[in-house]
């Protein structure tokens, strides 16, 4: 039987100004399953995810969660219902300010009457989960890069979210890191059956982790199916993005918008 609906994504369209970033996009994502978006820089991506967690409000369209289109909900709606969600910026977005553990228990901090004792306890579990120990009483400005990417992540985490959204998780980071965040998001499919949308350019992970990947170029989608679908596409567009080529209509594209601004 086919698994349920988690995510419905309806005819989104996003423009900012007068700019089209997503055009009448649609998609769905099953409870339990592993979703990649994969796409070049500037194609729409991020700006997908964060309509799926209600940072921001489409043109056009709908995002149905569990049966509820969340852009009607209002603020104080959607902060609860974003209880099941956790993302994981692009950027990481730690605070400064504080320390690690307290980054990783922000949300319990913040919204619970937990014992700072428990949050700290939870906090270090989070960071076994992404392979940091000892670091709970550090800053962010200490971590390395990849580290505090790590933290984020067991910050995304904490709450133990039935939705993950991951915007490029292992930018960044070496190779052995990244396999252990491949393994982390799989762990999470299959252990407590997190429903997961990632976000990335690294296409060994897309096609590792990725039970669908999801092709969009210029805010639309060009292609959607199981990994060995998309190797299969025949479409140039996707081709020359998992063949990493140089050359082909993402190129020639590209070229063509130069030129008319420079003339
Ligand atoms: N708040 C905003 N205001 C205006 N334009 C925006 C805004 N956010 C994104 N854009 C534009 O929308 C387009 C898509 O951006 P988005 O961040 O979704 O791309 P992306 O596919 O995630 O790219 P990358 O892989 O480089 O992160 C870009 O051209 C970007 O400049």
């Amino acid at each position: 039987m086919d698994k349920k609906e988690k995510i419905i994504v309806k005819n989104l369209t996003k423009k900012f100004g007068d700019r089209t970033v997503l055009k009448n996009i649609s998609f769905d994502v099953k409870e339990g399953e592993i979703f990649v978006l994969m796409g070049g820089s500037g194609s729409g991506k991020s700006t997908t995810i964060k309509h799926i967690i209600g940072l921001l409000k489409p043109t056009e369209g709908q995002i149905i969660i569990d049966g509820t289109d969340i852009t009607q909900l209002t603020d104080k709606e959607l902060i609860e219902f974003r209880k099941k969600m956790g993302y994981l910026f692009q950027e990481g977005a730690l605070f400064d300010s504080l320390k690690v553990w307290e980054n990783v228990g922000f949300y319990f901090l913040e919204n619970t009457d937990m014992p700072k004792k428990e949050i700290y306890r939870l906090a270090q579990e989070k960071l076994a989960l992404v392979g940091l120990k000892g670091i709970e009483e550090l800053y962010p400005s200490e971590l390395s890069g990849g580290m505090r990417k790590r933290v984020s992540l067991a910050r995304a985490i904490s709450t133990n979210p039935e939705i993950v959204l991951y915007d490029e998780p292992t930018s960044g980071l070496d190779p052995v890191t990244s396999a252990m965040i491949d393994n982390l998001i799989v762990n999470l499919r299959d252990t407590i059956g997190v429903t997961s949308i990632v976000v990335t350019h690294d296409l060994d992970s897309a096609f590792s982790i990725g039970d669908r990947i999801a092709m969009i170029h210029r805010g639309i989608i060009y292609a959607i199916g199981t990994p060995e679908e998309i190797k299969s596409n025949p479409d140039p567009i996707v081709q020359q993005f998992i063949n990493r080529k140089a050359e082909g209509p993402i190129t020639e594209e590209l070229f063509r918008e130069l030129q008319s601004e420079k003339a």
